[in-house]
């Protein structure tokens, strides 16, 4: 009776391991590489993902990330040599519990002690095994989740200023296929595509590196070739009617499990759609609750609930529907990797146990079998697995690549030429101003504002007044001609009808778009009684919802009180006291008059009383035509024909 031998030399084991570790891991960053460079390559997802990201791994503060990016491949390949070295382990285990009962059933004290030892010595190298694989998997979750928030904290600081950049967040409305959402691509899409794992959120209890798509496929192929070859050397022939099949269990299962992957593969195809619908509908779902958050005020006067209440439904209708359809393809795709997954649990039995009957196998190599199976086809079958999270997955670089692409397409559109003016004063020459259909709002306008100069436009509703300053913000891309003002850094200012109220504290509120703590709490205090609102003096630290706190008269008056802080040399006022009675519009616009005695100042307005404040007159007619001259000029300048 032959004596218990262990199945690999532990005491050699650390070395050897380690060297393997080294080999494994430079032939795995070489092909991963090369794998990635033909996926950007080839791939219109690859491609999509290169251009959102690309510069985070090529800039010249990539080599941290690549350094790190080496130590989580590390910390991969480390946990598959782990997992070789427990499958031998636990051969050891059986094995050595095997020769012990056969020791003692022949009564043979030899045997028996060399089981004997051969057991405690497993025993002692699982609990080695098992500490190097506790440190493992924390160092693993460490380096993968630090590695993760980083380059979330990068991608989303690009995306949010790529959004902001050339006003794209307001221009991108008018490309000719607008996104949906931008707030869910870089709020949630980029937690996506950084995490790596499909559609879960990134929550650091979320797993190490297996749980990625990126490394959790390094580490399916990693153990599939290692296994392989372990796997290559337990099997043996097979009979079946009269055919010798030499490594029987090795083909079978290579076979049996890429079948598998390609129906899978193919059931799973749609949900990759079905995922991408899921997230916009949800998106424009939650969008709507957000509006209507926001109107609350207006919709609670008009009574308005029912209308909302299906305009929710209405919306929430495509959102059942989706999902209906995409658990129903999930459950077809659960069933089938279910049903490959139990399948084919007793193949290796099946196939060793005759071996083991006629003592050519030991009762250690039938368990490693079936465990080294089972990690080669877990290995495979996480292609299949992930196939849901990589549909996830896609759709989010879909969804980020969209928003990268609109962004471009915006800053591309066409706006009036503005170049800086060195005296202080406002032209326009040839400024044309067009409706999105093509209708001529206003005709090619020449005109000239000197320091000190006030103008106010004036017109029936609809003739173009609003779009005119959108034009000269450089917002609306269907005009031309060119502008000519002061360019510095809040030099020129444009304000809207309803000022924009950012969340936060009242400084805030009145500083902007100036950074809070520009300006002492002093001035903006003085600031505040002049435009008429003493009782907000004392309340400058409050953080409310100011937007909704305000009235629309204390918010214009707000605005007012930016300029006086700002102090530009040019200020475009949009109705900006419409909320405002006469009496308040008078003090507010001979304020800016007093205070800012040089600044040109350009007011849309429909009030009549508002013109008193201002030097010329603008009127557009309707239809292209304009009027331009003094105010008090009868002979106004008639526009060219
Ligand atoms: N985003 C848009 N898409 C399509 N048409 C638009 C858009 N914005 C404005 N328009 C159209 O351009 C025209 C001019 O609008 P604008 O708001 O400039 O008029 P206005 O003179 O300021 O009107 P009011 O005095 O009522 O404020 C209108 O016919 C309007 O419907």
């Amino acid at each position: 009776m032959e004596l218990f031998t262990p199945t690999l030399d532990w005491d050699s084991e650390v070395w050897k391991s380690l060297v393997w570790i080294a080999e494994a891991w430079a032939i795995a960053a070489v092909c991963t590489l090369a794998i990635l460079v033909l996926i950007g390559l080839f791939t219109t997802w690859g491609r999509q993902f290169w251009r959102i990201t690309g510069a985070y791994f090529s800039g010249p503060g990539s080599v941290k990330v690549w350094l790190w990016l080496g130590a989580v491949l590390l910390s991969v390949i480390t946990g598959v040599r782990l997992d070789v070295l427990f499958s031998y382990q636990g051969n050891d285990m059986l094995s050595s519990l095997q020769v012990a009962v056969q020791g003692i059933a022949v009564h043979d004290p030899q045997v028996k002690g060399s089981g004997e030892r051969g057991f405690w010595t497993s025993l002692w190298i699982f609990c080695v095994l098992a500490a190097i694989h506790i440190v493992r998997l924390l160092l693993d979750l460490f380096l993968l989740q630090r590695f993760v928030l980083a380059w979330r904290v990068w991608l989303t600081d690009r995306l949010t200023g790529d959004w902001l950049d050339g006003r794209a967040y307001y221009r991108s409305r008018f490309i000719d296929d607008p996104i949906d959402n931008p707030d869910q691509r870089i709020q949630s899409d980029i937690d996506l595509v950084t995490a790596g794992y499909g559609s879960l959120p990134n929550l650091p209890s979320n797993g190490g590196t297996s749980s990625t798509l990126l490394f959790g496929g390094i580490s399916a192929v990693a153990s599939i070739v290692s296994f392989t070859a372990i796997l290559w050397h337990l099997s043996g022939t097979l009979s079946l009617f009269g055919v010798e099949l030499p490594k029987a269990m090795f083909w079978i299962g290579l076979v049996y499990v890429l079948i598998a992957s390609v129906i899978a593969f193919w059931i799973g195809r749609p949900i990759i759609w079905l995922a991408f619908r899921n997230e916009k509908f949800n998106a424009a779902f939650r969008y709507a609750l957000v509006r209507l958050r926001d109107a609350a005020e207006a919709v609670a006067f008009y009574r308005g609930e029912i209308a909302e209440r299906s305009g929710l439904r209405r919306l929430f209708a495509p959102i059942v529907a989706n999902y209906k359809r995409y658990l129903n393809r999930t459950i077809g795709f659960n069933a089938w990797n279910y049903a490959i997954s139990q399948s084919i649990v007793p193949l290796p039995y099946l196939l060793q146990a005759p071996r083991l009957f006629a003592a050519e196998i030991r009762l250690g190599d039938l368990t490693q079998s079936a465990s080294v199976f089972n990690e080669i086809q877990g290995g495979l079958s996480f292609f299949r697995n992930a196939y849901d999270a990589f549909a996830g997955y896609r759709a989010a670089i879909i969804r980020l690549h969209g928003l990268v692409v609109a962004n471009e397409e915006a800053r591309a559109l066409p706006e009036v030429t503005t170049l800086p003016c060195v005296d202080g004063t406002v032209q326009l020459s040839a400024v044309e101003v067009r409706a999105p259909d093509g209708r001529q709002l206003i005709r090619p306008l020449d005109m000239r504002l000197d320091v000190g100069d006030t103008l106010v436009v004036t017109g029936p509703s609809g003739t173009g007044k609003t779009t005119l300053l959108r034009s000269l913000a450089e917002l609306w891309p269907f005009s031309t001609g060119t502008l000519t003002r002061p360019c510095g850094p809040n030099e020129t200012m444009f304000l809207s009808q309803l000022p924009y109220v950012p969340l936060g504290d009242l400084r805030a509120v009145v500083t902007y778009p100036g950074q809070e703590g520009d300006v002492d709490d002093e001035s903006l205090r003085d600031i505040l009684r002049k435009v008429m609102l003493p009782h907000l003096v004392d309340r400058l630290d409050e953080v409310q919802d100011w937007a909704k706190v305000l009235s629309p008269g204390e918010q214009q008056r707000i605005a007012f009180a930016r300029i006086l802080l700002t102090k530009p040399k040019v200020a475009f006022l949009d109705e900006s006291t419409s909320a405002l009675d006469e009496h308040l519009e008078f003090i507010l616009y001979r304020l800016v008059r007093s205070e800012l005695p040089d600044t040109i100042v350009v007011s849309v307005s429909h009030r009549s009383t508002v013109k008193q404040h201002h030097t010329h007159e603008l009127e557009l007619l309707g239809r292209g035509e304009w009027r331009f001259g003094p105010l008090g000029d009868d002979e106004q300048e008639p526009a060219p024909a």
